[in-house]
């Protein structure tokens, strides 16, 4: 099928990479046996583009994300992501899960990471008040996470991941258990946010809404076990109206062709490892 957005190439050769993911592969033991999750993996993404990853459920897609993270090691392959010169963490992650510590207030939440960096106090406040109010979270500084929303929680993992102002910020499928009001506008607030502050996005969903509404190249994976089925470019320019952009034309064809890809795969299942 003809890719209507244009099939970009996965070996990025330009001068701001930043990071490249070069023939990943990673085995899991199950049971008896070594079970082959991520095959032979490679993509680069260039400095300030929003990369979305979709794939069928098992794939890797997880897996993938927390090797970004450094938190799992692959078997075979490289990683490489951008050195970065101010002593600011690389890569910050935003989980599926609410992952807010109950026991903080809004405010300590969203410090966390600088207390980590040994940020003093009143740098920390200073940087997680004006996060909480990019998030919208003004007047609930104070607040624990059991007097917030679930949209609300996830605002403060948001704030929490870029308060430490990380070159790369990967997102776990951030959205997956809001409400669809929520979840617009958060989609809107993480690609204004993103686009404004100029971080390189990977971020994994099962939405293929979402993939093409927050996505610059969209990543589809084969069934486990995975690998790069193909790279899509999504033509729409940034800063994105995400409500906007359904109405474009192009979106109902970047949506049948990512359903076509999707698709064969969940149909054909996995393969002979
Ligand atoms: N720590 C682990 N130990 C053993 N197997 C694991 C571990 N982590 C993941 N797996 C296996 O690796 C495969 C890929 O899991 P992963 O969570 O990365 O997939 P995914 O594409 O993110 O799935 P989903 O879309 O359902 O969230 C699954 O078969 C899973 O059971």
């Amino acid at each position: 099928m003809a890719g209507t957005g244009g099939t970009t190439s996965t070996g990025v050769t330009g001068s701001r990479l930043a990071l490249r993911v070069e023939s990943v592969s990673k085995r899991f033991r199950q049971g008896q046996r070594d079970l082959l999750t991520l095959d032979n993996v490679s993509f680069g993404l260039e400095v300030g583009r929003f990369l979305v990853i979709v794939g069928p459920s098992g794939c890797g897609k997880t897996t993938l994300l927390r090797i970004l993270a450094g938190l799992e090691r692959q078997d075979e392959g490289q990683i490489w992501i951008r050195p970065n010169a101010d002593g600011h963490p690389a890569a910050a992650m935003v989980f599926q899960e609410q992952s807010v510590f109950p026991w903080m207030t809004v405010r300590d939440n969203v410090a966390y990471g600088l207390a980590l960096r040994g940020v003093g106090r009143r740098e920390r406040s200073q940087v997680a008040e004006r996060w909480i109010r990019s998030v919208g979270l003004e007047g609930f500084e104070r607040a624990y996470p059991h007097q917030l929303s679930g949209g609300m929680k996830q605002r403060v993992s948001i704030a929490r991941a870029f308060a430490v102002d990380p070159d790369v910020l990967l997102m776990d499928e951030p959205f997956s258990a809001l409400d669809e009001q929520t979840r617009t506008i958060l989609q809107q607030e993480v690609s204004s946010l993103s686009e404004q502050q100029q971080k390189t996005v990977v971020f994994v969903t099962h939405s293929i809404d979402e993939a093409i509404t927050l996505g610059d190249e969209v990543l589809v994976m084969t069934h486990r076990p995975g690998r790069v089925k193909r790279l899509i470019s999504v033509p729409f320019p940034r800063p994105r109206d995400v409500v906007g952009v359904r109405a474009n034309p192009q979106y109902g064809e970047l949506y049948e062709e990512i359903w076509q890809l999707i698709a064969e795969e969940v149909q054909h299942g996995p393969r002979e490892e």
